[in-house]
C-alpha cells in the first residue's frame, strides 16, 4: 500500500485550552513521526511527498472566507503585537450573532472555532494545507485504479466543519478527498470514522448530501468529546435523510461489542455500493490511549482493517486521532495490514 505523508508538519506544534489550562496540545509532531517509522519498519509499501494543490480545491469543501482566514489569521494575531500562539476567547453560542464576519481578528478566532484546541501558529497554515494535498493525491492513487492507499495526515481533519475547526482540526482532509472523487466522476462515496470522537465536522459537511454516506463509531457524546454531535438520531436531513449514520458506544467498549457495530456498519456501506471508501482513521480507540476511553487491544485493530476488506471497494485511508503512545504506529499499520491481508 502506497504511503502519502505530509512532510511540511512538523511546522505544526500547538497549544491547546484543556482543563483550565494553556498546555502543548496532545495533538504532536511525534504522532506522525512514530506512524511513519511503523509503515517503514514493517515495509508496508512505498513512500510518497505529495504534490500541491491550489486553495480551490480546499473551497469545495470549505467556504472561501474559512479558508481565507486559516491563510491570514496569523499575520492578522501578530499584527496585534503577539507572538504567542492565537487563541479564541469568545464564541457565537445561543443567541449570539453569527451572520456578520467580525473584522477583529480576535472575533475571527471564534466566528471560526468551535472549541480552544485549534490554536493558529506560524506554521499551521502551510502545515494544514499539505496535509489535505496528502489526502488529495492519496484520493489520486485511487482514480489511477489502484485498491488502496494509506494518506498519513497531519494535523487531522474530522473535526473541521465548512467554516469552523476545533478538536485538533483545521481542514477536513477527509471530506476533501471524498469530493475530489465525487468532482472526477465518482457518484457515490462514503466516509467511515472510525476515531474515538464523532466527526462532527464530516457529519456536518455531507450532513444534507446522499452522494456521501457517513458512517462513524464513536464514544457516545453524552460522556465523550465533542458532546454535542454524534447520537443515533441524528440520520441526515432532506435529500441527505438516511445517509448519516451514527453508533455510539459506551465506554469501556471492547472488541466484543465494537466488532458488532464495524460489522453492521460495514454492512450498510456495502449496501451503500460506494465507487470510493474513505477511512477516517484515528486510532485512539486503543485502551492506554491517553484522552479516551475503549478498550481495544493492539491485535483488534487487524481486525478493523480486515472488516474494512469486506466491503471491498477503493478505500483511501486517511489518518485522524491517536495520541501519544509508542502503539500508535503500531496500531494504525495493524489496521492497513489487516486490510492488505483481508484483501
Ligand atoms: N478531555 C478531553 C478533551 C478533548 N479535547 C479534544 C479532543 C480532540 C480529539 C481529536 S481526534
Ligand atoms: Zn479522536
Amino acid at each position: 500500500m502506497l504511503t502519502f505523508h505530509n512532510p511540511d508538519h512538523h511546522l505544526h506544534h500547538a497549544s491547546e485550552l484543556k482543563d483550565g489550562k494553556v498546555s502543548p496540545c496532545f495533538e504532536l509532531p511525534h504522532r506522525a513521526d512514530t506512524v511513519l517509522a511503523r509503515v517503514r519498519q514493517v515495509g508496508l509499501g512505498q513512500l510518497a511527498i505529495p504534490a500541491h494543490y491550489g486553495k480551490e480545491r480546499y473551497a469545495r469543501i470549505h467556504s472561501e472566507r474559512y479558508v481565507n482566514f486559516l491563510e491570514s489569521a496569523w499575520q492578522e494575531w501578530t499584527a496585534l503585537g503577539h507572538r504567542h500562539d492565537a487563541l479564541p476567547l469568545v464564541w457565537p453560542v445561543r443567541d449570539l450573532r453569527s451572520d456578520i464576519e467580525p473584522e477583529h481578528i480576535d472575533g475571527k478566532l471564534g466566528f471560526y472555532a468551535m472549541d480552544a484546541g485549534v490554536a493558529i501558529t506560524a506554521g499551521t497554515w502551510q502545515a494544514v494545507r499539505r496535509s489535505a494535498d496528502t489526502a488529495l493525491n492519496g484520493m489520486d492513487h485511487l482514480l489511477q485504479g489502484n485498491r488502496s492507499a494509506f494518506a498519513l495526515c497531519r494535523p487531522p481533519g474530522h473535526h473541521a466543519a465548512a467554516e469552523y475547526m476545533g478538536g485538533y482540526c483545521y481542514l477536513n482532509n477527509a471530506a476533501i478527498a471524498a469530493q475530489s472523487c465525487l468532482d472526477q466522476g465518482g457518484k457515490r462515496v462514503a466516509i467511515l470514522d472510525v476515531d474515538f470522537h464523532h466527526g462532527n465536522g464530516t457529519q456536518s459537511i455531507f450532513y444534507q448530501r446522499p452522494d456521501v454516506l457517513f458512517v462513524s463509531l464513536h464514544g457516545d457524546p453524552r460522556r465523550s468529546y465533542p458532546y454535542f454531535s454524534g447520537h443515533r438520531d441524528e440520520t441526515g436531513s432532506g435529500a441527505g435523510q438516511g445517509f448519516n449514520l451514527n453508533y455510539p458506544l459506551p465506554h469501556g467498549t471492547d472488541w466484543g461489542s465494537y466488532a458488532t457495530a464495524l460489522d453492521d456498519a460495514c454492512k450498510r456501506i456495502r449496501a451503500y455500493q460506494p465507487d470510493a471508501l474513505v477511512i477516517s482513521l484515528g486510532v485512539d480507540t486503543y485502551e492506554n490511549d491517553p484522552i479516551s476511553h475503549f478498550r481495544l487491544t493492539s491485535h483488534d485493530f487487524f481486525g478493523i482493517g480486515a472488516a474494512i476488506a469486506s466491503i471491498q471497494s477503493p478505500t483511501l485511508f486517511v489518518m485522524e486521532g491517536g495520541y501519544m503512545v509508542d502503539e500508535i504506529g503500531i496500531n494504525a499499520v495493524n489496521v492497513l495490514q489487516g486490510y492488505t491481508g483481508g484483501v
